[in-house]
């Protein structure tokens, strides 16, 4: 299964609710990206994007679920708590446009979404990384409502009214920056899921999509078994 939407959309924690409620692995896109920001932060190279494609090509990505939170380990060692943290993120942004390290992690990506079942989520899951799975998700909420929560993420509370109309103006941009590859994304999704009771929590959200999975199985079930039955035998 994938899941794409717009940033603040809900990917991450939705996706991880729902790979819970169906007992399968959670891969974060977003994570990995942030991983190897880490580690090219760290080692300081002269060339940041060829560094960068050869950690994404050389490294083992592991993703693990706690009761509370998604897991990830890099060659063995868990790195969660270092790639939570907000400072990471321009760094993320900027050897993210890198067309290598892209197709490193994408192929990587690959590798782990068709190994074991599982829930994939992040930029391009529905379009590039896994167009071929069964269920493909695209989450919305409304600008205010993903706005809103991502100022909340990123503790900016203490920051004024000014800075706040900035910090909106900033999301106003990626999201136009991100509008062509999004309606792309949910014209191939099989469920759009737009939030419209914004005091839904994330495990909620899931719950609507798992429901939705298992209804939509059981009809195609049905479907075949009544095909099977109508469907004329040789002998017949
Ligand atoms: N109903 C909800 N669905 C998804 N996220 C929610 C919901 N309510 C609050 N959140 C919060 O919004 C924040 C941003 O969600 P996140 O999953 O990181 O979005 P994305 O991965 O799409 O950028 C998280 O802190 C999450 O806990
Ligand atoms: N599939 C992905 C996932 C993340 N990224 C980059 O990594 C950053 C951090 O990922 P994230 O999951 O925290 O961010 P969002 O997907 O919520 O924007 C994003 O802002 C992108 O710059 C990407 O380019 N492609």
């Amino acid at each position: 299964m994938s899941i794409d939407g717009p940033i603040g959309s809900g990917k991450s924690s939705v996706a991880f609710e729902l790979a819970r409620l169906l007992g399968r692995t959670c891969i974060s896109t977003g994570m990995m990206y942030r991983a190897v920001a880490l580690i090219v932060r760290d080692g300081r190279p002269y060339d940041r994007a060829s560094f960068a494609c050869e950690v994404a090509r050389v490294s083992h990505f592991e993703f693990t679920s706690r009761p509370d939170s998604l897991r990830i380990c890099v060659d063995g060692t868990d790195v969660t708590d270092e790639v939570s943290d907000p400072s990471i993120l321009p760094l993320t942004s900027e050897i993210a446009q890198h067309p290598g390290l892209r197709t490193a992690l994408l192929r990587c990506q690959r590798e782990m979404a068709l190994r074991e079942p599982s829930v994939i989520e992040g930029r391009d899951a529905n379009t590039q990384i896994v167009p071929t799975a069964r269920w493909k998700f695209y989450l919305d909420a409304p600008p205010e409502v993903r706005y809103r929560r991502l100022h909340d993420v990123h503790k900016l509370s203490a920051i004024s009214p000014l800075e706040y109309a900035e910090f909106v103006r900033t999301m106003e941009l990626v999201d136009e920056r991100d509008r062509g590859r999004l309606r792309e994304s949910s014209r191939q999704a099989d469920v759009i899921h737009h939030e419209n009771f914004a005091h839904l929590s994330a495990l909620q959200d899931a719950v609507i999509l798992y429901y939705y999975i298992f209804r939509s199985e059981e009809i195609r079930r049905n479907a075949s078994i009544s095909r099977t039955i109508s469907a004329p035998t040789a002998k017949s």
